[in-house]
């Protein structure tokens, strides 16, 4: 590693919009530059991509770096490529990414143009002040227009046309040039071997035998095996046992310098000791932090259950060797008289809350039942503020008058692009989910046939938790990409609405729904009841109420063993009072009995949520 002086060193990462290409893209850069063989089956299958569930849905989901060496002119240089995930649930990941780079290749489909998050993550790297380098990928395809999207790059973030580099990472042309732009474009890291030592943690996985595995980037001083380091932010010490580069496997190192990018392992046994965007330094040598982050929100929550409920203990171990990979979900015990005994998680968004499930179901065959999501609430009380992300701990409307002065909601600022024709649908779309403070312009210069729209407005984070990207997708026949940011609390008109079986509530069924829609939601959710419960033995009322109020009511009638079967003829007394008893029965039963609701049922209504 002494070769790789600072001035040797790029530290780079690939941003886009999903789909555009980064992880084809990722793989031709490790061929060229030898780091991994050249794939003969021609499945594509990419490298960096690691979970069986990233790739079956073809996104990444957990960030994964790669050091490659390159020769050019005389001079041999370490690329450091820092893989970024590519959806806006993954926003976070991605800013802690950059914090480790000093330049970013924006690549865009030239097919598909700029979409939403090209234009988060180009804001994002911008302020932190990264050298962009502007690709437009999939030149290949037919449907390229790499003039029109070049003139659509510069309209929209000022980027010279001359400066956008032509590629097809699918089959390799124009990539070389990218190794060449890296390396003339991006300034290499500034930092002195000689300093004391001063390393920035941005990623962090766990390993079953060795514990947590910290990816870093020195930025001063030099680290080695047999280092004592401690750790800022819980000042806790470690001895590094062992530290390398990824290429893209680890690969051990006697060193890692100033400017480098690599991993280290110190013991660590909890992944919560690893802090993102924690400093390192030596034990004895303290320095100044570098700025931190701040841990990333959980803003979508669901509590999940197994089906049978005897399995609650094996769900929660895979639960928590799950929550190892994936730090970012919280996880709580929770219980519900319906259910039994489950688990409370908080996610970043609902792909992320979906990639989560999938990766429960398929890496530890859990059955699962997982409540509709809710959104954190906060409620303001008379002398103090309380977060409320579960249901059955928010306030009764009888609480409101009384005790509560006000509950608000998290709201986002929401960005669509699409093309011209699809415009009234997404305004209608946004009206539709309470959207606000509507507005657009026109993402090419001039209008033309085929023009796209940016229209940006603020909704409430609850809208969209549920069924808001299917409706966008299939409004918009897919045009649409869609993006959104945090933007605060607003005060909201909100509800408990409870469903009753039999007047009985059931606790896992509660959910939290705005006034303006009550009456609609209640109409739905009875009417669902009604369809997925298994008829009793006697009548059944399925009602959804808020407060004492009902709203909206089915009833499921009673399944009749028919008792006057086999009474032919005559004796019509008989069969009267043979009815006459099973009515009576009934009536205790119903007086007495629960409804007897099988896990299947939630299943059925919560996995088709609204
Ligand atoms: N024709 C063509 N297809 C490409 C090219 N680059 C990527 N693709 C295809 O585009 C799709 C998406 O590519 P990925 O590399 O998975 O995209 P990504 O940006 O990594 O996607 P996420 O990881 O989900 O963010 C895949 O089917 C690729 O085969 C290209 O240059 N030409």
């Amino acid at each position: 590693m002494e070769r790789y002086a600072c001035d040797l060193l790029r530290n780079f990462s690939i941003i886009a919009h999903i789909d555009h290409g980064k992880s084809t893209l990722a793989d031709r850069l490790l061929e060229l530059t030898g780091t991994i063989q050249k794939k003969q089956t021609g499945k594509n299958e990419q490298v960096l991509d690691k979970l069986k569930v990233e790739r079956e849905r073809g996104i990444t989901v957990k960030a994964q770096t790669a050091s490659m060496t390159y020769r050019f002119g005389d001079k041999d240089y370490m690329l450091n490529l820092i893989d970024t995930p590519g959806h806006v649930d993954f926003a976070w990941e991605v800013s802690r990414s950059l914090a480790a780079c000093q330049g970013a290749l924006l690549l865009v489909d030239a097919s598909q143009g700029v979409q939403a998050q090209t234009i988060s993550v180009f804001h994002n790297a911008k302020e932190r002040g990264l050298t962009i380098i502007p690709v437009l990928n999939k030149i290949d395809l037919p449907a390229a227009q790499p003039e029109r999207i070049a003139a659509q790059m510069q309209h929209t973030f000022g980027i010279n046309p001359d400066d956008i580099i032509k590629i097809s990472a699918k089959t390799g042309i124009g990539v070389e040039g990218i190794l060449e732009a890296i390396v003339n474009r991006i300034p290499p890291p500034i930092g002195s071997n000689t300093a004391p030592l001063k390393a920035f943690l941005f990623d962090s996985m766990y390993d079953r035998y060795r514990g947590v595995i910290s990816l870093i980037n020195v930025q001063e001083g030099i680290l080695r095996k047999g280092d004592k380091i401690a750790s800022y932010h819980t000042r806790k010490k470690y001895e590094v046992t062992e530290l390398g580069i990824m290429h893209p496997e680890e690969v051990p190192t006697d060193s890692l310098r100033a400017g480098q990018v690599g991993y280290i392992a110190c013991n660590m046994k909890e992944s919560s000791e690893a802090h993102i965007g924690d400093t390192i330094y030596r034990v004895g040598a303290p320095v100044d932090p570098l700025p931190g982050f701040q841990p990333a929100k959980a803003m979508v929550f669901a509590g999940v259950f197994p089906v049978d409920s005897s399995d609650f203990p094996k769900l929660e171990e895979s639960i928590k060797r799950l929550t190892l990979t994936d730090r970012s979900v919280t996880v709580q015990r929770e219980s519900s008289s319906a259910l039994g005994q489950g688990c409370r998680l908080g996610f970043l968004g609902t792909l992320h809350m979906d990639v989560f499930r999938q990766r429960l179901e398929d890496e530890y065959d859990a059955n699962i039942i997982i409540t509709a999501p809710t959104v954190p609430y906060k409620v303001i009380y008379r002398d103090r503020e309380v977060f409320v992300s579960n249901p059955t701990e928010f306030p009764e409307t009888t609480d409101t008058a009384s005790r509560v002065k006000e509950i608000q909601e998290p709201i986002v600022k929401a960005s669509i692009i699409v093309p011209e024709e699809y415009f009234g649908d997404m305004m209608e779309l946004c009206f539709s989910h309470r959207g606000e403070d509507l507005d657009h312009r026109y993402l090419d210069s001039g209008t033309s046939s085929s023009s796209r729209i940016i229209l940006t407005c603020t909704l409430p984070l609850s809208e969209i938790v549920t069924n808001f990207f299917d409706q966008l997708k299939s409004r918009s026949s897919g045009f649409a990409s869609f993006d959104y940011e945090d933007a605060g609390y607003k005060a909201s008109d909100l509800a408990k609405m409870s469903f009753l079986l039999n007047s009985k509530p059931v606790d896992a069924l509660a959910i939290i729904v705005h006034r303006s829609a009550q009456d609609k939601i209640a109409r739905e959710w009875v009417k669902k009841l009604h369809k997925v419960i298994p008829r009793q033995m006697f009548e059944v009322p399925i009602q959804a109420a808020i407060g004492r109020k009902v709203l909206a009511r089915e009833t499921l009638s009673a399944l009749r063993a028919d008792v006057t079967a086999g009474l032919y003829g005559g004796h019509y007394e008989r069969k009267m009072k043979h009815l006459e008893n099973q009515k009576e029965g009934k009536r205790k039963m119903k007086k007495m009995g629960s409804v007897d609701l099988p896990q299947e049922a939630f299943f059925d209504i919560l996995s088709n949520k609204k």
